[in-house]
């Protein structure tokens, strides 16, 4: 659905040159929802505009929905919807216009664009709100609506830039039920950018972080959890001799790494803990180690992307809240 070869954008400015973009190549098959995320400044956005079309790539080349950004630019916008960070709606406008509105802007009759129009209202739940003005909406509805807008031609890809950001909790959660919905019925391909690393875990197939505007990961978020931050395993003993022993002990297996004692515990990072527990307990038994509790931690993706980018997307998620 989408292919990129090493996409390239960069900006003059003020006499320097800004690489947003530099050599981004990413496949995302048909069906997939993807998390596309990276720390301000990554090179997020720019890739999403030369992939809506908004903006021609310095060099490089991208298919979108089977037509080439830069020779078919026309096609890939019949074929793709985009939601903004911004309000699509008009002021002023009641939501059911604005709806039939940007079905005609696709070149759908009239009665087509209505009967489509309150399809998409029951399906994201609005349909009791058809007759009022968009700015008689909630912050969740309003979100929604954009969605509605933005699937009015039944487009086979979606990208959302940010859905969530300003919604509450409930409503974000709303939201993407409702989307989980959509992709189930209709099996569009999703590609979103979030600042909510629990949302992009929960939801996304696959998440590729960009930094720099290239990427620097690109896999299921279990897979960038094992391989990029791992399991914390810790085991607590009833005596600090006891826990350098473990230490010692355990550098033997060799999937244990950032081993670290502080007074009777000792802690290490493993690729997937529930399948080396057996081993550590083992090694740590031969060393006459009975430990007194274990537990093992999966990381959370916050983890990963720290352990990748050595910054937090939350101090991003408050500035997207502002
Ligand atoms: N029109 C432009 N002119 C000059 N530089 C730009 C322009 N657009 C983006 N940039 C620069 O390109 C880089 C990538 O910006 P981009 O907006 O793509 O990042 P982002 O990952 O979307 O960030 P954010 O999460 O803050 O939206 C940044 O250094 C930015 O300042």
């Amino acid at each position: 659905m989408i292919h990129t070869r090493a996409l390239t954008r960069t900006f003059r400015t003020k006499g320097t040159t800004v690489e947003a973009v530099r050599g981004l190549d990413i496949d995302v098959e048909a069906g997939e929802l993807l998390a596309f995320l990276g720390p301000n400044g990554a090179g997020k956005s720019t890739s999403l505009r030369m992939l809506t079309t908004l903006l021609l790539p310095t060099s490089g080349s991208a298919t979108v929905a089977g037509c080439d950004i830069v020779s078919d630019p026309r096609g890939v916008r019949r074929r793709i919807g985009y939601v903004g960070q911004g309000r699509s709606a008009g002021v002023g406008q009641r939501v059911r216009d604005e709806l039939v509105t940007q079905g005609r802007c696709y070149g759908m009759s009239h009665a087509e664009a209505r009967t489509r129009a309150d399809e998409l209202l029951e399906v994201l739940e609005l349909d009791g709100t058809a007759d009022r003005e968009v700015e008689k909406l909630s912050g969740g509805q309003q979100r929604r609506l954009d969605i509605a807008m933005g699937l009015i031609h039944r487009p086979a890809l979606l990208f959302l830039d940010e859905p969530s950001t300003g919604l509450d909790p409930h409503s974000r959660a709303n939201l993407w039920e409702h989307i989980a919905r959509l992709r189930a019925e209709n099996g569009m391909t999703i590609v979103l950018t979030t600042h909510y690393l629990d949302e992009a875990d929960a939801i996304a197939d696959r998440v590729v972080v960009v930094d720099h505007g290239t990427v620097i990961a690109d896999g299921t978020s279990d897979e960038l959890k094992g391989k990029v931050s791992g399991d914390q395993v810790t085991f607590t003993t009833e005596a600090a001799e006891s826990a350098r022993r473990a230490a010692a002990a355990v550098e033997r297996v060799p999937s244990a790494h950032a081993i670290d004692t502080d007074g009777t515990t000792v802690r290490m990072r493993v690729e997937r803990g529930d399948a080396v527990l057996p081993e550590l307990l083992r090694v740590l038994g031969a060393a006459g180690v009975e430990p007194l509790t274990v537990q093992v931690q999966r990381p959370t993706l916050d983890d990963v992307f720290l352990t990748l980018t050595g910054r937090s997307l939350r101090d991003g998620d408050q500035e997207g809240e502002k």
